[in-house]
């Protein structure tokens, strides 16, 4: 197993104009984890992906993935599937046939769009050829996640993947995500639905423009007593971390690593 963590900030800061999205970002994720990157509204969740896939620069600090950033990483593409509202999808061909364009830039045999609308449950011809621009949102949302898994990447960077998904797509998307990481992916997923996130992740980092929190769900909680949603408000509303469980703590026996 690489020493090289799939993702890394190290004080990451994007400003706009005079305003901070996000400020002094530091914490990196473990392998085969499944990682919620939490907050409200305008926390700087999106800032914070989009400045990891290099779509926006950080002002200062460093977003990377396997140690480089995005722009630099060798095969980039296959080894990273991403998931993001205005990322791939052209909208007026099927979804079956955005996929095949997908999988021939990617260099992938064009088999390989079947293969994941048969894992995303989009394999019905009825829906993989009608156009992406006539999907409902949680058949976007599955055929986003089609894309990303198109070249078995080993880092899938998911931005609110459940939204807008109706309970069944919930269920599905949980189970789905956590089978994947059982087979090894790494999953960077942000998301605001905490009771969903709950089920599904093993480690969260939560921010409010700053970071709040690094680490496992199980120290957050203090191994279930207490709710994700409790802790989260008690981190973003107060000023300074509480105690027990859920302080921002660094260290080798959280899933991921603060380095403020
Ligand atoms: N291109 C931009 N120009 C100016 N301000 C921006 C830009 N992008 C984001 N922001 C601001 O940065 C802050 C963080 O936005 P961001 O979209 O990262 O939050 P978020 O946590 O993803 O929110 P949401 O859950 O609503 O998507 C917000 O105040 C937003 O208005």
């Amino acid at each position: 197993m690489s020493a090289v963590p799939p993702v890394s900030f190290q004080a990451a800061t994007r400003r706009f104009g005079d305003r901070a999205a996000v400020e002094g970002l530091s914490f990196d994720v473990r392998p085969g984890r499944v990682v919620g990157l939490l907050g409200r509204n305008g926390a700087g969740k999106t800032t914070s992906l989009r400045m990891l896939l290099g779509l926006t620069a950080p002002t200062s600090g460093t977003a990377t993935i396997f140690g480089r950033p995005y722009a630099h990483l060798a095969d980039a593409a296959r080894r990273v599937g991403v998931s993001m509202e205005g990322v791939g999808a052209l909208p007026g061909v099927s979804g079956r046939r955005d996929l095949e364009i997908t999988a021939k830039a990617l260099g992938l045999p064009a088999g390989r769009a079947g293969e994941v609308l048969e894992q995303v449950g989009l394999a019905d011809p009825k829906v993989a050829d009608r156009p992406v621009a006539r999907y409902s949102t949680g058949m976007r949302q599955r055929h986003g996640l089609a894309c990303a898994l198109l070249a078995a990447p080993e880092l899938l960077v998911l931005d609110e993947p459940a939204n807008g998904l109706d309970p069944d797509g919930i269920r599905w998307m949980r189970g789905f995500l956590r089978g994947l990481a059982d087979a090894g992916h790494t999953i960077l997923l942000s998301s605001h639905l905490l009771a969903e996130v709950e089920q599904v992740v093993d480690d969260v980092v939560i921010i409010q423009r700053t970071l709040r929190y690094s680490g496992t769900l199980r120290d957050l909680t203090d191994g279930g007593a207490h709710s994700l949603e409790d802790r989260f408000f008690q981190l973003v509303d107060g000023d300074a971390p509480p105690t027990g469980g859920a302080t921002v703590r660094s260290g080798a026996q959280t899933g991921t690593d603060q380095h403020a």
